[in-house]
């Protein structure tokens, strides 16, 4: 939005011309004298300094050498001399009081829309860039959707803005959290993560919040939340949209006051914390059936960053696999590993529906079990057709389907699969271990969980 420095001693004449512009789209700033408006300028760095020619002290045309910014000249003496003196001195324009305004606003438009692009200072170019560097250091990406992710990162981290970040699970929404965080003047201070949708419902509250002594059955001692634990720092709530009625709004208090209060307590404490939330969900239509208040919704959108599917990155997957390739060749002492032709070709057609993470996890098998430098498709186990195809081990060592003589993998749907995965193997796993095994991430797990109806017990609850 362009900025309009109006210089004028008469205030009715100063206020109806900063209700037009303003009227406009244009955000206006006001001075009374040429010396106020030199103040002003400095400060607010206008786009147009539109000034009257008589002015008390010093004219108008004054401005002129005193600023790099245009100056347009209006005066109730309109006459040509003046007019003609004030183009001289370097006006970008001369209109005649009193005014018509549509030529007055034609005037604006066609100087700004002269106004040569204005350059960035160069200290916070070369601040952008070395913040854009350091995103690199934590984030892979060279497509334009990223590359604007990137800069849009830049410039949003050294703010304190609360930001929503929307993407498919695995696309590197956490990732950009601590991008976020890293580059804030925070970083010194704590990233706290919290997915919302793995802890219980019932404990959210407490955990988030913190709880008094007695405060609900089993609290036996007062203990601090997890807010609290990010003070002069981060809080990412990942999966916001899991967050329960209560507990919205209870954060909703938080970042409108500043100030936390315990589950059980009436006193409140205050906490400077930067909010970051993420979601693959859409939070605006669930505001419509009442799953999220509105008002946080609002609260929380301040500043949105997208993070796009990989299927979309189709000038990144190459890329992102052979980074990963040598970050995990490294790992594992395998520094030469090469993907093989055909695997190439297997990485840039397949969709990738689990993104970033499902590749990891694809390469770290390949790197695993290979015996050569050369990674085939085959040792990346992806079913153009389907979704994940099950790795060989897993089907030998713990399918249940297996063990029940069934063919490998034949009639055996993934959704069966998962369900015989997790009831054969939820007493004895950790469910850590349990999304490990199956290749996908905790929280991926918690929603097939809940989708298919599979409470958890007791061992994989831990
Ligand atoms: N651009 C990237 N460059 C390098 N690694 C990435 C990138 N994006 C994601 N990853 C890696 O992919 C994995 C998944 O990323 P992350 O956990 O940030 O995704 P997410 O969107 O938060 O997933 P979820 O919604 O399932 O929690 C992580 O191991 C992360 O390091």
């Amino acid at each position: 939005m362009a900025l309009i420095l109006i210089v004028e001693d008469e205030s009715i004449i100063r206020s109806a011309l900063t209700r037009l512009l303003q009227h406009n789209g244009y955000a206006v700033a006001e001075a009374d004298s040429v010396d106020r408006a030199l103040e002003v300028a400095e400060q607010s760095k206008p786009d147009l300094i539109i000034s009257d020619l008589r002015l008390p002290g010093r004219p108008g045309t004054d401005l002129i050498q005193a600023t790099d910014t245009p100056v347009l000249i209006m005066t109730s003496y309109a006459s040509l001399r003046s007019a003609v003196d004030s183009m001289k001195l370097g006006a970008v324009d001369y209109i005649a009081k009193p005014f018509d305004h549509d030529e007055m606003l034609a005037s604006i438009k066609s100087i700004l829309d002269r106004r040569p692009a204005k350059p960035s200072p160069p200290k916070l170019e070369a601040e952008n860039a070395s913040a854009r560097a350091d995103i690199k250091d934590l984030m892979f990406g060279e497509c334009t959707e990223m590359l604007k992710l990137f800069d849009l990162i830049g410039k949003v981290s050294p703010t304190d803005t609360t930001v929503l970040i929307q993407g498919e699970s695995g696309t590197g929404k956490e990732l950009a959290a601590r991008a976020l965080h890293m580059l804030s003047r925070r970083r010194e201070g704590a990233l706290i993560c919290v997915n919302c949708a793995a802890i219980p419902e019932t404990l959210i509250e407490s955990e988030l919040f913190g709880h008094e002594k007695g405060a609900f059955t089993g609290a036996v001692g007062a203990r601090s939340g997890l807010i609290e634990a990010a003070d002069g720092g981060t809080l990412f709530l990942d999966e916001i949209g899991e967050l329960p009625l209560e507990a919205q709004a209870r954060l909703l208090r938080v970042l409108q006051e500043g100030e936390i209060r315990r589950v059980g307590s009436t006193q409140s404490k205050r906490v400077d914390v930067r909010l970051i939330a993420a979601t693959h969900r859409n939070l605006k239509a669930m505001t419509k059936v009442g799953e999220f208040r509105e008002d946080l919704f609002y609260r929380l959108n301040v500043m949105q960053l997208r993070i796009p599917p990989l299927r979309d990155r189709e000038d990144d997957v190459i890329g992102l696999a052979k980074m990963l390739l040598t970050k995990m060749g490294e790992r594992m002492d395998k520094p030469n590993l090469k993907f093989d032709k055909d695997a190439l070709t297997l990485i840039r057609r397949y969709q990738w529906p689990g993104n970033v993470r499902e590749m990891e996890n694809a390469v770290e098998r390949a790197v695993i079990l290979s015996d050569s430098d050369h990674i085939g498709k085959d040792l990346l186990a992806i079913d153009l057709e389907g979704e994940l195809d099950i790795p060989e081990g897993m089907l030998s060592m713990d399918n249940p389907a297996n063990s029940k003589g069934a063919d490998k993998g034949t009639d055996l749907s993934l959704e069966d699969y998962f369900q015989h995965f997790v009831l054969e193997n939820q007493d004895t796993m950790s469910e850590t271990e349990l999304a490990r095994k199956l290749g996908i991430s905790r929280k991926s797990l918690w929603e097939r969980r809940q989708r298919l109806g599979i409470p958890r017990t007791k061992k994989s609850a831990k």
